[in-house]
């Protein structure tokens, strides 16, 4: 398989936010490259030579590819399967009802299945439950394709990427971790990803351990994200500011406070807790620690929730129409995917405040805001009428000081700051502000 002279063609199903960057990467390295996925917008736009996503330095790739005649895109996974060497999975994996829902893993490796030759390759690179490899892909592609592994090969290796920079991330940021389901899978998988990933590959002994280690990853954040948010809350009722107990803290290298927020969102860190917490149930342990921290994160939207009812009761706003900065789940990226903001609103609309409006520059139309009546705007006008200002998303756009934002509209007398992100400096009279893990500060 000579990847530079562009003779191995990969498969890569499921063109989303780290499936195109993946796809990206091996074009970059010379090979040929066919993207696969159900969506048939996103396939039209790959057969234009144009990007998917929304992730940078992706259209040059493609559209040289193009040129080249090294890529398309169909929806017909057989077909790809047949025409490629290898084959790597990066559709989505979620929990459903309590338990993970691998349906589009299944139903991709069926596809990969009808078409797998002696001497291929399948990676599966989405982020599962440990074991899947083993146990749910390596039966559907034994039993479809009539080989067995060793005639085929099979690994699995997670993606690390952030989104607004999964190509970086892929090519430059991490060792890749790669784990075969038996020892020759591996060797070839960790030769093709030296050649694609500049800090390396990380051999671990099989599958299972790699699979696992995706999982501490996030399990390690979400952990750390509770820790933060906890402390926080109590930095504030002690009257003090937490990021600068942070600060402090983390001037030692084994100190790493992590940042309060309004919560966390994203299809990685919210699901891989969920993930690890059944499949310990599976064997019969408790992840006591990890169930506690998923549940702190999740009651953040409400504990935000409660300091703007608490600063409009003190402020004795009546009927006060309510700002809420950021859907996206992270800063400065349009993705609401299982966004905090959500449940934000959710809560305040319960304690009974209906004038709200939600407004993030990075996204300009959600069906799921819409089904709960609330209106979703690009820019800040809208947000000058408002008595109450929510910060939900860090964008950095909303890196502003305080005095700085109660300027803009003599209107806004209250900012919760659900990120801590502002620069805290004056406060003018008959105004308030207060932080997750900041103190109230009234004049
Ligand atoms: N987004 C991240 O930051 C990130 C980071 C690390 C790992 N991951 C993992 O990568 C995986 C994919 O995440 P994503 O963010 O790229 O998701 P995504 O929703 O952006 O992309 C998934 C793509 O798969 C396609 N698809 C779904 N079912 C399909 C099927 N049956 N056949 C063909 N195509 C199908 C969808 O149309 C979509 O284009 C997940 O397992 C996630 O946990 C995501
Ligand atoms: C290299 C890397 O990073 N790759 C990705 C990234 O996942 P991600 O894109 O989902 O982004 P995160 O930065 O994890 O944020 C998730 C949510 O947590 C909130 N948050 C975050 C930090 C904090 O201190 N306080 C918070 O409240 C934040 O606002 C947001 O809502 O990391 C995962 C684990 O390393 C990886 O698996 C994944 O590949």
């Amino acid at each position: 398989m000579g990847l530079r002279t562009g003779r191995i063609t990969v498969a890569v199903y499921g063109i989303g936010h780290v499936g195109a960057s993946i796809l990206a990467a091996w074009l970059l390295a010379g090979a040929r490259g066919i993207g696969v996925d159900k969506d048939e917008g996103k396939v039209g736009a790959l057969n234009k030579g144009e990007p998917p996503v929304n992730e940078p330095c992706l259209s040059e790739i493609f559209e040289k590819a193009k040129l080249e005649g090294r890529l398309y895109a169909t929806s017909d996974g057989k077909e790809a399967s047949a025409k490629s060497d290898v084959k790597i999975i990066a559709v989505p994996s979620m929990m459903a009802d309590g338990k993970p829902d691998l349906s589009a893993i299944s139903s991709v490796a069926e596809s990969i299945a009808s078409g797998l030759k002696r001497g291929d390759l399948v990676i599966l690179e989405s982020s599962v439950p440990p074991g899947t490899t083993r146990y749910l892909l390596k039966p559907i592609l034994e039993e479809k394709s009539g080989l067995s592994l060793g005639e085929f090969g099979l690994a699995y290796s997670p993606e690390r990427i952030s989104e607004g920079r999964a190509l970086r991330d892929i090519v430059e940021s991490y060792p890749k971790i790669i784990g075969g389901v038996d020892e020759r899978s591996g060797e070839i998988a960790s030769i093709l990803y030296s050649v694609i990933s500049k800090r390396g590959v990380i051999r671990v002994s099989n599958e299972l351990v790699a699979e696992f280690e995706k999982l501490a990853e996030g399990v390690y954040r979400d952990v750390n994200i509770a820790l933060a948010n906890e402390l926080a809350i109590l930095c504030r009722k002690l009257g003090i500011d937490y990021e600068e107990v942070a600060k402090a803290a983390n001037s030692q290298p084994y100190s790493n406070l992590h940042k309060p927020g309004t919560g966390v969102g994203g299809l990685c860190i919210p699901i891989y807790p969920k993930f690890l917490i059944w499949k310990a149930k599976s064997v019969g342990f408790e992840l006591n620690l990890t169930s506690t921290a998923r549940g702190i994160n999740e009651f953040m939207p409400k504990e935000v929730a409660e300091l703007v009812r608490e600063g409009i009761s003190r402020l004795g706003l009546k009927n006060p129409k309510i700002a809420i900065l950021g859907l996206s789940f992270r800063g400065d990226i349009g993705d609401p995917r299982l966004s905090p903001t959500y449940e934000l609103v959710k809560e305040l609309l319960s304690m009974g405040f209906e004038d709200l409006v939600v407004q993030d520059p990075f996204i300009s139309e959600d069906e799921k805001l819409s089904s709960m009546g609330v209106r979703l705007v690009n820019d800040m006008e809208e947000i000058l009428g408002a008595d109450v200002v929510v910060i939900s998303t860090d964008h950095s756009i909303y890196k502003m000081s305080v005095s700085e934002l109660f300027s803009m509209s003599e209107k806004i007398r209250l900012i919760v700051d659900g990120r801590d992100l502002m620069e805290v400096d004056r406060i003018p009279a008959g105004r308030a502000y207060v932080g997750v893990g900041r103190p109230w500060r009234f004049r």
